[in-house]
């Protein structure tokens, strides 16, 4: 079936009849973009939104417009006669809530595609048809609003600071449609934002994969299972299905059959709203704890949830200022510089949230229309797993909604975030997504390292109120998650347990938290008595919430291990990095849900919520005994010899003595253990990796934080996560992990926390020192790829002014060097270099 296209054309009444509603940008250019705009349409009064334009507007509208008057629409405002305030681009957006009936026109042939729309200086995207990748032009002024609007569609696939580039495909669009997002939204949004006219090809490209993915969901109410849709024919279908249409309850109350025993009427339900429901440590949840504001807020109109930046008021009127766009705890620097954003960036973000939000409070006193129910049918508990493996066969996987307000079987865990405890804008951002309509979406969070995802996790189970599993990917990170919750939450020491190889607890009342590790759960050997009587424990309860940590690593088989063992009503991955080098990322969304939220690395280290890192790649020349030996030898031992490289132990001295003078903490990274000691014990200075005891490495982490004495560490892959060190701001790689780009920003993240990330001017350091003309310039490159596509600049240094005027440097002289400890053993000890080599390597 060829895809459907949104065709040209008026559709007045169906647009009047789904009650549209429409709210207001005005954006400010810059002079440049003014002039086009006055050139393109003339600045002399407002076009109205209203009236339709016959032939194609020059008005700053889309070239080929005749949309009817609810759609978003360019227009040029009259401009102040203040020079300086320039010209004002307004655009009002009318949000459909229904797919197209009629003839629209968001979409145009490939001719017109090539076409630029006159206005084009003022519209920040364009769009490739070949490849369906976007290009953003980061500097323009709607750019952070169009950058919202590209992450909740489509893949970012860089983004440097001044262009961005994304990508649309299938998966990006499954999770668009899965935080509520209509294909015709996405459409109208792109062709706004386009400087030619969307593609026909990806057009219809946003259609295909919009057709089935997101219609269906299951969802859990009161502890029975239902397969809802907003779409009636969808439901038919699938009862049609010879798995699914037999897994039905057929006695599901408000069911009739006909004679032929073809289903005639589904059940039929208000469509799921966001409500009165209120994420804890937000503006909307202070005021729902303060009486009095919220009176006041109420008088306002804002008092129904006003917990989402940018939220439409309840009066259909279009506001014309923002509702705290970018709030933060008083005082911090993300604070000031969302106040100074002003009311015209508050106003962009209605535009935006009215398309990308996912709740609509203006909704919440519509009469329900078709649109505003929902059809549903009941299956049998034991057949969810079929019917979602059929559902997931014949093209429409479902999404996964709970319920948790009307879950009245399982009981309510006594949970809030402490009152001191606010929760950041992107932290809220990334939260409505997955509240947006009241339930809990099972899906992915992706915020950097650093940014606070342990707190998104303890927010969204303060949110749900039932019992929670938490599974991390070590025990340390097991008792670093029970100590936050313990920091910013109210629950009780008996009301959280933790399950590792050295504890088993269980909680005490009828809710509780457990936080464990992937492998406890998924382990299928044998186990000990206590450990079995604990996964007793976790498989006999139905659980709430299930939070994944570093949900990127845990292999496809691992997770289908726990997800059959645990019955969880909803689930939450986060991670800082969605990539893997097998690129079987793809998987976990159908096993844990689409990606909800992805923040931007740069956007937040700007606004002060992560360190800003200066990045740096130095390039250090082989000695010629090492490079003669390089180009002789084999696989592991030339890895060896590029890690060894008297001129990396020359440059690794200088930088600790560089940054240790400037008051910095430093971690230098090794992944080969005989390099990692090598260097350790040359340089003197303390080490961790797998072969040292656990009270060691306490009292040395506790010296690399306390003890003034102690300022830098050699760790090895053992700290690339689960050791937290705030503590570090400056970080040495001298040798990695072949290109392993997660390993890359993990490592790096380990100095976006820096405690002193909001100094002002206070700049964290990432180097990694790299052998030249060896195979680790290869791997350097690959490993950097991830973050270079945050937007991070790797500096190449060939030379590090200074070091050879260090009065102690190491190997200074040839015949240092080719006496050197690390040339000796490679020359005679090749066998327990082979050892160390393949115990370092895993
Ligand atoms: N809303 C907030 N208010 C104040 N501090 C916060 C907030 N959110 C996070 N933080 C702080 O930011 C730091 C980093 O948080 P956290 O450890 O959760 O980051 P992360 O995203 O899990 O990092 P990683 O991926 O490295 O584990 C912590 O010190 C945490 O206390």
């Amino acid at each position: 079936m060829p895809p459907k296209r949104p065709s040209s054309g008026g559709d007045d009444d169906d647009v009047a009849a789904s009650g549209a509603k429409r709210s207001r940008l005005v954006v400010r250019l810059k002079p440049s973009s003014a002039a086009a705009a006055a050139q393109a349409g003339g600045s002399s009064g407002a076009a109205s939104t209203s009236s339709r334009a016959s032939s194609p507007r020059l008005a700053g509208g889309v070239a080929t417009d005749d949309a009817p008057d609810d759609l978003v629409e360019p227009e040029f405002e009259s401009g102040s006669d203040d020079s300086d305030a320039g010209a004002h681009l307004s655009i009002a957006v009318g949000r459909r809530r229904a797919p197209p009936k009629g003839r629209r026109r968001a979409a145009s042939s490939e001719a017109d595609t090539n076409t630029l729309k006159l206005d084009h200086a003022s519209r920040p995207l364009w769009i490739n048809p070949d490849d369906r990748h976007i290009i953003l032009e980061g500097f323009s002024p709607i750019a952070e609003q169009a950058m919202d609007f590209l992450i909740a569609i489509a893949e970012p696939v860089s983004r440097p600071t001044f262009i961005h580039e994304y990508k649309l495909t299938m998966y990006s669009l499954f999770a668009a449609v899965s935080v509520g997002l209509q294909p015709t939204d996405i459409l109208e949004v792109l062709n706004r934002l386009s400087k030619s006219p969307v593609p026909a090809s990806v057009a219809a490209f946003v259609l295909d994969n919009t057709q089935s993915f997101g219609k269906v969901k299951l969802v859990l109410k009161q502890n029975r299972y239902y397969i809802e849709s907003a779409h009636a024919d969808v439901l038919r279908r699938l009862l049609q299905d010879e798995v699914i249409g037999p897994a039905r309850i057929t006695e599901a109350e408000g069911e009739s059959r006909a004679q032929n025993g073809r289903l005639q009427v589904l059940g039929r339900a208000a469509a799921p709203k966001r409500g009165d429901l209120v994420i804890p440590g937000t503006e909307g949840a202070a005021r729902k704890a303060a009486p009095a504001n919220a009176a006041a807020a109420a008088g306002a109109g804002g008092a129904q949830i006003g917990a989402r930046p940018g939220a439409r008021p309840a009066a259909p009127a279009p506001p014309t200022t923002g509702s705290g766009v970018g709030r933060e705890p008083p005082g911090s620097a993300a604070g000031a510089s969302a106040a100074m954003a002003g009311a015209a960036a508050a106003t962009d973000a209605d535009l935006f949230s009215a398309i990308i939000g996912v709740d609509d409070e203006a909704d919440e006193a519509a009469a329900l229309d078709d649109e505003d129910v929902v059809h549903s049918f009941e299956i049998r508990e034991e057949l969810t797993e079929d019917v979602r493996r059929r559902c997931n066969d014949i093209g429409f996987p479902m999404l996964e909604e709970y319920d948790f307000r009307n879950d009245r079987l399982n009981a309510d865990l006594d949970i809030d975030l402490k009152p001191v405890t606010h929760i950041r804008p992107y932290q809220e951002k990334s939260l409505s997504k997955m509240f947006g309509n009241g339930r809990a979406r099972s899906g992915i969070i992706v915020l950097p390292c650093g940014a606070g995802k342990t707190l998104v996790g303890i927010t969204a189970a303060c949110t749900i109120k039932k019992s929670c599993l938490v599974l991390c990917t070590s025990s340390v990170s097991v008792m670093q998650w029970k100590r936050e919750f313990m920091q910013w939450s109210n629950i009780q020491d008996n009301q959280i347990s933790v399950f590792t190889a050295d504890q088993k607890e269980k909680f005490s009342g009828a809710a509780g938290i457990v936080v464990s590790t992937y492998s406890m759960v998924a382990n299928t050997g044998k186990r000990s008595h206590t450990s079995q009587k604990m996964m007793n424990f976790l498989e006999s309860r139905e659980w709430g919430f299930i939070l994944l940590d570093e949900v990127h690593v845990v292999p496809a088989s691992m997770f289908r291990r726990v997800l059959t063992k645990i019955k969880a009503h909803s689930k939450l991955g986060l991670t800082a990095t969605l990539v893997r080098e097998d690129e079987k990322i793809d998987e976990l969304n159908f096993l844990v849900g689409p990606k909800m939220y992805e923040a931007n690395w740069m956007d937040l280290a700007a606004k002060g919520h992560i360190a800003t890192v200066q990045c740096a790649e130095v390039w250090c020349p082989m000695t010629p005994e090492f490079y003669r030996e390089y180009l002789r030898e084999k696989s592991r031992k030339k890895m060896l010899l590029y890690c060894m490289n008297p001129a990396k132990f020359q440059a690794c001295q200088f930088l600790i003595a560089y940054h240790e003078n400037r008051g910095d903490k430093i971690i230098v990274f090794s992944d080969n253990v005989y390099a990692l000691e090598a260097y350790a014990k040359k340089l003197n200075k303390l080490y961790i990796h797998g072969g040292i005891p656990q009270t060691e490495r306490m009292r040395i982490l506790q010296h690399f934080q306390h003890n003034p004495q102690v300022n830098t560490i050699f760790l090895s892959k053992v700290g690339d996560t689960s050791i937290d060190l705030p503590e570090a701001t400056c970080l040495i790689q001298i040798s990695s992990h072949f290109g392993s780009r997660r390993q890359e920003a993990q490592r790096l993240g380990r100095i976006l926390r820096a405690k002193r990330r909001n100094d002002e001017g206070f700049n964290a350091f990432f180097y990694s020192l790299v052998s030249k003309d060896t195979a680790e310039m290869f791997y350097s490159t690959k490993r950097q790829q991830f973050l270079v596509d945050q937007g991070y600049a790797f500096r190449v240094i060939t030379e590090l002014v200074g070091q050879q005027e260090m009065p102690d440097l190491v190997y200074k002289t040839q015949s240092e060097q080719i006496e050197a400890e690390a040339w000796g053993c490679i020359c005679t000890c090749t066998h327990s270099l082979a050892r160390y080599a393949s115990r370092a390597m895993g």
